[in-house]
């Protein structure tokens, strides 16, 4: 169908995209789990597609990016400067590198996800945007890209604006789950049989911390008694994921590689992490690089009662929030 036909018969697509906990402490870049509030609230942004339709005067459509929502001033005003917006230029580039024909689209981001919150915020805009712009061109064009170069196209944006290469963030996002990243381009991510039937609590302070920022005080060697803990953590934390053992599994949920250097840029931190994990929480972790808190428990009594203490005691501005989340199996989709 050519983008003639494309006009006539065109609808618009809007694809939701969620929140995630990167690192999940034991696999720094290398882990990551979806989340969904268990009380139905979208956390994550939306990115709707609709065709650009020509003028009376059949002036060229153009390109266009609105961005509404919650968080829509912490953005930068110009839209070459939004991530959306290179998603978009790296969509197109890869059309035409297909000899695919190309349509001007007007793109809106509802940016629900605070920015620098380590709910990988920027991995919620991208995925959203790449998998819209392929659900358009899917639905309009009967044409698609798989889902591993779309997977790889993630990767490339989120790299673009975090500076380094991790896919921690955008493969739990747009796949779903508990994802463990494999170094092979071929495979990416790998799904892993997570806890499902837990409940993850994720309190955002309301400031920011920047990605590049937090990755900067980092080491950059470890000690060998370090390297072997990393190693005996995560390699028994995949095992006891999938023999699902839920006391194993938390039991070495311990971060050596980033959350010691990470504490101190997070007011409160460390007093809630020691206060859960006293009241009997399985695991309190920094989600990504921060500010957000996670803890792990697997009632949904004692998750409320964590929550209700954390907009307490972890809250440091009026953006803050916290939410009672399950595992999100379903990574982005289209509503
Ligand atoms: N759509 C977008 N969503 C998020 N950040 C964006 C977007 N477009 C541009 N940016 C800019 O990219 C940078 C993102 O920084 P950073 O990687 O620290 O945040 P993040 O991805 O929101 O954090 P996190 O993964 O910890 O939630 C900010 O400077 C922000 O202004
Ligand atoms: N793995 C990344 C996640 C960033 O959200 C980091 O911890 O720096």
């Amino acid at each position: 169908m050519g983008a003639a036909a494309l006009m006539a018969s065109s609808s618009k697509v809007s694809v939701f995209a969620p929140a995630s906990i990167g690192n999940v402490s034991v696999g720094f870049d290398v882990l990551g789990l979806a989340v969904k509030p268990i009380d139905g609230t979208l956390l994550g942004d939306v990115v709707s597609v609709e065709l650009a339709e020509t003028t009376e005067s059949d002036v060229q459509a153009e390109n266009t990016l609105k961005v509404i929502g919650r968080f829509a001033d912490k953005l930068p005003t110009a839209k070459e400067d939004n991530i959306v917006w290179s998603c978009l230029l790296l969509f197109n580039q890869a059309l035409a590198e297909q000899g695919q024909p190309i349509v001007a689209v007007h793109m809106t981001l509802d940016k629900k996800m605070p920015v620098g919150s380590g709910l990988g915020s920027s991995a919620c805009s991208v995925v959203a945007a790449l998998a819209g712009l392929n659900a358009f061109y899917s639905k309009n064009q009967q044409f698609s890209f798989d889902e591993k170069t779309l997977l790889k196209m993630t990767g490339q944006m989120e790299a673009q604006i975090s500076g380094s290469l991790h896919y921690d963030n955008v493969a739990p996002c747009y796949l779903g789950g508990l994802q463990l990243m494999v170094p092979d381009p071929e495979v990416i991510s790998r799904l892993l049989p997570g806890f499902n039937d837990c409940y993850y609590v994720m309190a955002y302070p309301g400031i920011e911390v920047s990605t590049k920022a937090a990755r900067e005080v980092l080491p950059t060697s470890y000690s060998r008694a370090d390297v072997i803990s990393y190693g005996q953590n995560l390699a028994t934390f995949v095992d006891a994921c999938h023999r699902q053992d839920k006391v194993q599994a938390f039991s070495v949920l311990t971060d050596v590689v980033a959350e010691p250097y990470r504490v101190n840029l997070l007011p409160k931190y460390q007093q809630a992490h020691d206060y859960l994990m006293a009241e009997g929480a399985h695991a309190v972790g920094i989600s990504g690089s921060g500010p957000t808190l996670f803890c792990i428990c697997d009632n949904a009594e004692q998750a409320h009662n964590y929550a209700l203490w954390l907009k307490e005691n972890y809250l440091q501005t009026d953006l803050g929030f916290v939410h009672v989340c399950q595992v999100d199996d379903a990574g982005a989709i289209e509503i």
